[in-house]
């Protein structure tokens, strides 16, 4: 079973070695969602709600909602965003009944991405 929470945070950037209107400064208000797979425990949950919401906002909301995400990763790519997010979770959400699944970002409302396990090497 698959279990989600949305969040959203506001952050600019600037890509690199990108010949469009995306190499000037701008901003974005990004859509999260994380992703969670496992089976409910003794208490009828995969995971709380309320703790997934805290183990997000404090590894990555408070980092990433209105910082300047070229401080972050240099070529800030909603492809590179979704994988520092999966990478910053992913070991905070090991529990004996359920795992990060994946983590997919929209940059607007049509444009996003989606970063499973076998897309980051090292989780
Ligand atoms: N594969 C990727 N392509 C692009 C990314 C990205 O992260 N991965 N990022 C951008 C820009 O940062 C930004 O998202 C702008 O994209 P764009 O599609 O041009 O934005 P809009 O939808 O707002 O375009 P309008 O045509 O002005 O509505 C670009 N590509
Ligand atoms: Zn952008």
């Amino acid at each position: 079973m698959l279990l989600c929470r949305d969040f959203k945070f506001d952050a600019a950037h600037n890509l690199i070695h990108y010949h469009g209107k995306c190499e000037r400064l701008h901003g974005h208000t990004y859509h999260l969602r994380v992703t969670l797979e496992g089976a409910p425990d003794a208490e009828g949950m995969i995971c709380d709600f309320a703790e997934l919401k805290k183990i997000v906002g404090e590894l990555v909301l408070s980092k990433l909602d209105h910082s300047y995400i070229n401080d972050i990763l240099p070529q800030p790519t909603a492809e590179y965003i979704s994988m520092w997010i999966f990478r910053a979770l992913d070991g905070a959400l090991v529990r004996e009944n359920c795992r990060l699944s994946e983590v997919c970002l929209w940059e607007t409302e049509g444009s996003f991405v989606v970063c499973r396990r076998e897309d980051v090497k090292d989780a």
